[in-house]
């Protein structure tokens, strides 16, 4: 699903109007229909207490207006309170007008904010995708009011404040909702951890949006969904046979950290790999073996690290990292690596490599190896990694524009990890991954990511982006199906592996 900028979205209803041959009352109709269907779904008349909802001019107002007709004929006890502006857009009148006298109506001033008693639901229509510039005198003083009365919050399309696509400047005022309710499209905000405090749970209604413009659409920002990886998955002949899916190399593990390298061992084996071979120290061979019977071991001959690099060419995919310490022997190893990968001999595309936590760390101390690093290699920092990669993010979005700019120059495929983990392809795409969940925030679910990514990788019939998209949504969907059983708190990694298989069966029967 594609994500599109405040201006986009302004165009997108625009030519829904036209191709639809309506009105844009009656698209403003289906918006708050839309919002008041959630509203009823979430909250029962008997218990929802008397709703304020607060109107802004343009026609984020106009939804707010149409929604509190739509809530008083629906038995809720509403009023609505209004911003005073020179001028009004011509659906806010529109709705305006057709609000009963069964709706109190009151204006806002400085000396007259509505009264909000502590618990008040409360339904923000002040401003939506046409805030032009960040808040301040009587809105700013109104989102202010709304803070101290504790009021519970639902927003209409988006906090009133807070851009669409654009960071506001730190300490201005936006609303704080539990919950927003937008319409068609998420928007890019409501995907970064600097707007969780305002944009709550995010939901989005079907409105009928021209699917035609929003097929031809050009943005950067995606939104992988069930429908944006089905069918990347291909079902596996019946004549297939282990080395059509392709034989892995893991580089992983050091002493005392044998859980990364058996962690990811699983979740590749899990991921579908045919053949799975792992490099570990010398101190790891009884480990890894007894843990992994499925796989092959490469003991190396130092017993702590890893120092020697495999000949790689019996492989299709080579993953190193996790666990796997930062020593020089293995930051020579990692060079080597690079060096061997980018002209492995026979082959005529470069070795497809991920590169995951302490490998990411050794290339951050040596930025000269970012040089080597082969077309579609795979990288899997999390911000703090991705920033000894860069330079520290202004932002969130600063941190997006980096993110891209890297993965363009590098031609790589950079998974930012975190809620809503971000891949960055080479030609400037940025996905943002919609499975997965706080229980996931635990040791070794990283490591889990690059077993899963290294399978993804060393089979032949995926195209190197397709692989690492589905993988991340799969990894997700596995952490998704772990609480389910364990709960969020609960959940640890071995949980994501066991359910790895599940996740990738229903990603590849998704619709
Ligand atoms: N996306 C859809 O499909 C639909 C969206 N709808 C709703 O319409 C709003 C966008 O409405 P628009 O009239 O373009 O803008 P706003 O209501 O957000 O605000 C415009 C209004 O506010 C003034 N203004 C802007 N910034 C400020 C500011 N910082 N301080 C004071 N005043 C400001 C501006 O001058 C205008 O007067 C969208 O979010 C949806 O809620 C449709 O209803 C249907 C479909
Ligand atoms: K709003």
């Amino acid at each position: 699903m594609i994500l599109l900028t405040a201006a986009q979205t302004r165009e997108l209803d625009q030519a829904t109007i036209e191709e639809q041959n309506i009105t844009s009352a009656e698209l403003m109709e289906r918006a708050a229909e839309s919002f008041v269907q959630w509203f009823r779904g979430r909250y029962a008349t008997a218990s929802a207490g008397e709703i304020l909802v607060l109107c802004g001019p343009g026609n984020n107002g106009g939804d707010g207006l149409a929604a509190a007709r739509l809530l008083q004929q629906a038995h809720y006890a509403v009023r609505v309170a209004l911003l005073p502006a020179e001028q009004h857009s011509a659906d806010w009148r529109h709705n305006r007008q057709r609000l009963t006298a069964a709706v109190p109506v009151t204006d806002i001033s400085a000396a007259h904010l509505p009264h909000i008693a502590p618990h008040t639901l409360v339904v923000d229509a002040l401003f939506g995708t046409g805030l032009s510039r960040p808040l301040e005198g009587l809105p700013a003083a109104l989102v202010a009011h709304l803070a101290a009365a504790d009021a519970r919050v639902v927003a209409v399309d988006i906090p009133s404040g807070l851009f669409a696509d654009a960071p506001q400047p730190a300490d201005s005022a936006v609303v704080r909702a539990e919950h927003t309710v937008s319409f068609g499209l998420p928007k890019l905000a409501f995907l970064l951890p600097q707007n969780a405090k305002f944009v709550g749970e995010w939901h989005v209604g079907d409105i009928g949006l021209s699917q035609q413009f929003i097929a031809n659409a050009a943005s950067p920002w995606h939104y992988t969904d069930a429908a944006a990886v089905a069918g990347s998955l291909p079902p596996r002949s019946r004549f297939s046979h282990k080395g059509t899916f392709g034989h892995a190399l893991l580089l992983a593990g050091s002493r005392g950290k044998m859980g990364a390298a058996v962690l990811a061992a699983g979740a590749c084996q899990r991921g579908g790999a045919g053949l799975l071979t792992a490099r570990v120290p010398g101190c790891g061979y009884d480990i890894f073996q007894i843990s992994v019977p499925e796989a092959m071991c490469l003991p190396d001959p130092q017993p702590d690290v890893i120092s020697e690099l495999p000949d790689l060419t019996p492989y299709q995919a080579v993953g190193i990292g996790p666990g796997l310490g930062q020593e020089a022997a293995s930051l020579a190893v990692l060079r080597q690596l690079l060096r061997d990968s980018a002209a492995a001999p026979g082959r005529s595309q470069p070795m497809p490599l991920i590169i995951d936590a302490d490998a990411l760390n050794l290339l951050g101390q040596h930025r000269e190896l970012l040089d080597l690093l082969p077309e579609n290699t795979v990288l899997t920092p999390h911000p703090k990694e991705f920033e000894r990669l860069t330079e520290p993010a202004r932002d969130d979005y600063h941190r997006l524009e980096l993110l891209r700019d890297f993965a363009q120059r590098h031609r790589s495929l950079v998974v930012l990890k975190g809620a809503y983990s971000c891949l960055a392809t080479p030609g400037g795409e940025l996905h943002f991954n919609s499975t997965g969940n706080p229980g996931m925030a635990t040791g070794g679910s990283g490591d889990v990511l690059t077993g899963l990514l290294l399978a993804l990788r060393a089979d032949a019939r995926l195209l190197p982006a397709d692989a690492v998209r589905l993988g991340v949504y799969a990894h997700g969907m596995a952490g998704d199906l772990a609480a389910h059983e364990t709960g969020e708190a609960g959940l640890i990694a071995g949980d994501i592996v066991r359910q790895l298989g599940p996740a990738l069966s229903r990603c590849s029967h998704l619709i």
